[in-house]
């Protein structure tokens, strides 16, 4: 079964969020969806939302820790408050727009590791990475793993190559075959792909081998959209 998350980035109000989550729960319901959906919306939309026990909500980031002075951060005593148990961690637009290190990831790895959250963990190449072959990218992809216990048993990994998000530019089924047999290869774990997935090719790239699933940015803001995506593979 495909594993079908929405990372809203930074869109979405409270409002529109809770709009969005209580629609897809229904529709979950309603149509008795199995599908393990996951849907990141922004800390300041985080909540308690009632949702059914195959829909998750996760944060989009976290500092590693509790609680303390780390401006514009929050921990895990505000992602208790709303049981919040999900975390995405390793993002490309975290790691090149926000400037975190293998290191500073690791870290946050780690620490919400030790807390037993399902981690869905993102590594993927920069387009002059990818310029320079297989090996290179695979290369590049391995140093995403230092640090990171890839045995992890509430782990989810999501290949995301970074020339490919927000572009339109969706990588090619080769592209991804490639990629994500050499990651399972080593790593035997729930694999999605992610970077310009859409309404119209979620379904070929969830049926390709070794894909077990899809992280999805824009085309999965419109909450229409999002269920067509759902639709679309909830028999893969
Ligand atoms: O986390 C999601 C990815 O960055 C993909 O974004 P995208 O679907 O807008 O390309």
């Amino acid at each position: 079964m495909a594993i079908i998350a929405s990372n809203f980035k930074t869109n979405h109000t409270r409002k529109s969020t809770k709009e969005f989550i209580c629609n897809v729960n229904e529709y979950l319901k309603k149509n008795e969806i199995s599908t393990e959906v996951i849907v990141f919306p922004t800390s300041t939309s985080l909540d308690n939302f009632d949702t059914i026990p195959s829909f998750f909500i996760g944060a989009q980031n976290a500092y590693a820790t509790q609680r303390g002075s780390f401006t514009g951060e929050i921990g895990t005593e505000q992602l208790d408050e709303f049981a919040i148990k999900t975390i995405l961690i390793g993002h490309s637009e975290r790691r090149h727009i926000l400037g975190e290190t293998q290191e500073q990831v690791a870290q946050k790895f780690n620490f919400y590791k030790e807390l037993g959250y399902k981690i869905i963990y993102c590594i993927g190449e920069p387009l002059e990475v990818k310029e320079e072959g297989l090996n290179s990218t695979l290369e590049y992809i391995y140093e995403q793993f230092i640090g990171i216990d890839t045995d992890y048993e509430n782990l989810i990994l999501a290949y995301e190559p970074v020339w490919a998000i927000g572009t339109g530019v969706t990588a090619t089924n080769e592209d991804i075959v490639n990629i994500h047999n050499a990651i399972k290869e080593k790593i035997s774990k729930p694999l999605l792909y992610g970077g310009s997935v859409k309404v119209n090719n979620v379904r070929e790239i969830c049926s390709l081998n070794n894909v077990d699933g899809a992280l999805i940015g824009t085309a999965s803001w419109n909450q229409e959209d999002f269920i067509k995506i759902i639709e679309n593979t909830k028999d893969i």
